[in-house]
Formats: C-alpha cells, structure tokens, sequence
C-alpha cells in the first residue's frame, strides 16, 4: 500500500484554525448548500442551537430553495445524526485525537465523512467538495488536512469502517449496535433494557430510531375527520389513531398545507395522539367532564383533549410552568374550552376532583430522538436523576388531584425505564393507587407486550417510543 496513504494525517490542532465566519449574515458561497450545513454544526456545536429550527430559518435568510435546500437538510441532519459514527472513523484516520482538532474543522470532516459513507454523492466529490470549503476558509495547509484524512475515509465503505472500528459482537453486542447505529453506548444500553434484546430486535429498534421519522397530522376532533384530511393532503389514515393521517415523505412542509394553515389539524405524531387518547378511554362512573393537564405546553396533548371535550361539553385546566410555553398552550387550544394557567404541577392552585389527569412529564426526550438531530449526543445520563425526581412528584401530585375512581395517565417520550417503570413502580408503592393495563386503553394497537404499562417504539408502531402507564384512583 502506498505509504503516503496509509500514514495518518495530522493537523489542525498546532495550526493556524479556519477564520471564523460571520455566521448567517455572510454572503452566500460558492457552495451554498454545503456551507450551509457547515455553519448549522457550528451553532450546534457552540450555541446549544436546534439543527431543525437553525437550518430552516438560515435556508430561507440566505434564500436557499429546491436542490440547494434539499442537499443542506440532508447533509446537516445527517452529520448530526451519525456523528459518534463519524468520529470514530475520522480518529482512525488522523494521528491527533479529535480533541486537539480545531472544532471547526472537524465539522467539516464530519460534514465530508458523512457524505462520503452515507450518501451516493461519489467520493471523490465528497472529498473534494469538502477539501474546497476548507481551503476557502482556512487556508491550504488544512485543506492539506482534510485531504489526507478524507481520502483514507473513503478507501473503506461504512460496512468495512465499522468492522474495523466497533467492538466484536460477540463481545459486546450493545456497543457493537451502538455504533453501528450511530447511537451513544448509554442510550443503546437503554433501548436494550427496556426491549429486554440486545440482539435482532434492538439491532431493528437502533435501525428505526436512525432513519427519517413519517410526519403524521392530527385531524382536530370537531373539525375534520382523518379521511377528509387525507383526501385533502394526499396522506392515508395513520394505522391506530383515529384522529391520524400519515404524510406521504414527499408532502414538503407540513405547515404549508391549507388544513394545517387553518386550523384545522396539526402536526403530532400518532404516538402522541394515542397516548392522550388512551386516558380518555378507561371508563369513570359518574361525571367526566373535568380534566386535567399538568404538563400542558407546548399543547399538543391538550388540543386532542381540549376539544374531545369541547364536543361533550366539558373544560380541560391546562397547567404549564413555563409562561412562553403557555402561550403556545393558548395558541394551541384556541376556541376550545381550554384554561391554561401559568402554575407548577407539583404544588398547583388548583381544586383537587378532576375526573381525568394527565402528566406528559418532562423527560429525556429518548423516545423522540429522530426529531431532533443532534439530541442523541447533547442528552446525558446524568439528566436522569433530576428528571426522576421531578416526574414522581408530578405523578404524584397528579393523583392528588384526581377524584376517587378517576383516572390517572402517566406519559413520557421516552423508553428508559428509570423514568417509565421506575417511576411507576415507586408511586404505585408509595401511594397504593391501582394500575390499570394500559394496553386496553390502545385498541387495535399491535406487540404490546405484557403490560400493565404500553410501550411504543419506532420500530415495531411507526410512532415515537412513547410510554403510557395509567391508573384509577
Ligand atoms: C413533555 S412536555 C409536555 C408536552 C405536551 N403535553 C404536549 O403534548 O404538547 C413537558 C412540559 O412540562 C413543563 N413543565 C416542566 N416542569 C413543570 C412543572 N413543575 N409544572 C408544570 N409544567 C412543567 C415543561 O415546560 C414542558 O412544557
């Protein structure tokens, strides 16, 4: 093998780094696309932003439309998608470790690794796509770089780099999926202990959770049915929700649908609808017209509940601590018979009796995280034990609120079990409220598993991983 190839690159760490760029005012480059996601993974990177709102408002700044904009989003969420991935092949191929490489220019290896593994954007072109945008920026010496470093990427595909890269499977079959799939050790880790799998099914579960996650609309009770909507949007029914229609992947902006823009549905996915549904559906004896969100914003849940219940005449108290997030509540739940109070759920002003309560707790968010590109390696789990404490409280706060033969929902986006079993299982003990099996509350919903709680997963429902425990007080 030729030995300048196989020597690993070194650089960027002791080097001039690349200028840094003005941000979204610059004007537009040769290469709109690609600076683009290169300027995304920066305010990633150092300002904590959301890849899926920078991106869509640095598009329409710099007037990027059609195949511009369609490359940008791929490459973008992509490289944030797969970026524990992509480190480890790129810290293969340089003789620094990453940590002594100019974080900017290791963006833009990731952004040129990305593109070389998992698009059919050619190599070469990836390669020298990439090296350009470095020399643009940063001169030729890291151009140099980034060549060398880019060109040994390429000699392997993804299948190869991960044989080399990721531990044996026999020996460690959750690290060896974990980066297989682009997934940080601990949350594959979590995945496997609530699937109790580490082998097909969390391989399917990984698989699912890395791909482009379906849009469903929600048809607002008392406006339109799912079947006029999916006439109307060119979607299909969603498989269990009622209330539910599937986008087709080649709709575009959701927003932009005339439904949408008038009120008359709203994106959520199918996995948010039913969980809301399902504390609609174990029976109360006696009145049933007072119900209770306590984790309200930004409203989702609350408009599905708000106006099942405007239709029979009841009124749902929305509670939410965040007053931005209450106002997207009021937004939401516009001309429904919906309160929302700016209050904490663990102490609320409110008069105990509700017929209904649901706690959509704060959470990790694990069960959401085709959504959010970067949020698989911004989470720690370390936010745990907070978390932990404050869905017990919120739950039991919940309970209180409840009125004896009422009914409870317990609801999280996500599938670690410290804040699905874990939590119901301290409350249940602490408080002796009876768990009802939930999976009677998802009718027609396949691959439930044993209850009494329901799990949902990308993998085997199409929706979010979203959990529902439910009990009557
Ligand atoms: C998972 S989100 C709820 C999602 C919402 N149910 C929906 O479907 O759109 C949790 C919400 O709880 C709010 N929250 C956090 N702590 C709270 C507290 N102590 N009391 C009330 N709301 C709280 C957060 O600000 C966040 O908006």
């Amino acid at each position: 093998m030729n030995e300048r190839r196989t020597r690993k690159p070194s650089g960027g760490g002791n080097r001039r780094p690349p200028q840094k760029r003005k941000g979204p005012q610059r004007p537009p480059a040769e290469d709109p696309a690609r600076m683009a996601a290169w300027d995304v993974l920066r305010a990633v990177r150092e300002r904590d932003a959301y890849a899926n709102l920078a991106l869509p408002s640095l598009l329409s700044q710099r007037r990027i439309t059609g195949r511009d904009a369609a490359l940008a989003t791929e490459l973008t969420y992509g490289t944030c998608r797969a970026r524990g991935l992509l480190d480890a092949i790129i810290g293969e191929c340089s003789d620094r470790a990453l940590s002594d490489v100019d974080p900017d220019l290791l963006d833009v290896l990731r952004l040129g690794a990305y593109q070389i593994l998992r698009t059919r954007i050619p190599p070469h072109a990836s390669v020298a796509s990439t090296v350009d945008l470095v020399r643009g920026e940063g001169g030729s010496h890291l151009a140099g770089f980034a060549n060398a470093v880019l060109r040994r990427i390429s000699e392997r595909d993804e299948q190869q780099w991960i044989e080399k890269v990721a531990p044996p499977v026999e020996d460690d079959p959750v690290g060896h999926l974990a980066l297989r799939h682009a997934h940080p050790r601990w949350i594959a880790q979590a995945f496997a202990d609530a699937l109790g799998s580490t082998g097909d099914e969390l391989a399917d579960a990984l698989a699912a959770d890395d791909a482009r996650p379906d849009v469903h609309l929600l048809a607002r009770p008392g406006e339109i049915s799912a079947d006029e909507l999916a006439a109307i949007t060119g979607g299909e029914p969603a498989p269990y929700s009622p209330y539910g229609v599937r986008l087709d992947p080649g709709t575009g902006d959701p927003g932009e649908l005339e439904p949408v823009r008038e009120g008359f549905a709203v994106v959520q996915d199918e996995g948010s609808q039913l969980a809301a549904l399902a504390v609609t559906r174990p029976q109360v004896e006696g009145s049933d017209l007072r119900w209770l969100d306590l984790c309200a914003g930004p409203g989702g849940k609350a408009n599905l509940l708000g106006a099942l219940l405007t239709v029979d005449g009841g009124t749902l108290d929305a509670v939410e601590q965040a007053p931005h997030r209450a106002d997207l509540v009021r937004r939401a739940t516009e001309g429904l018979s919906v309160r929302v109070r700016v209050d904490d759920g663990r102490e609320p002003d409110l008069e105990p009796g509700y017929d209904r309560v649901l706690v959509d707790a704060p959470c990790t968010g694990l069960g959401a995280l085709r959504r959010r590109p970067e949020a698989r390696w911004r989470r720690q789990p370390s936010d745990l034990a907070e978390l932990g404490r404050l869905q017990r409280t919120l739950l039991l706060s919940a309970v209180e609120l409840t009125r004896p033969g009422g009914v409870v929902g317990y609801v999280v986006c996500s599938p670690h079990v410290s804040e699905t079993e874990g939590v119901v299982a301290d409350v249940v003990r602490r408080t002796g409220v009876r768990q009802l099996d939930a999976r009677e509350a998802f009718p027609d919903v396949p691959d439930l598993g044993a209850g009494p709680s329901v799990q949902l997963w990308p993998h085997r429902h199409g929706t979010d991983a979203m959990f529902c425990a439910l009990f009557r007080v």
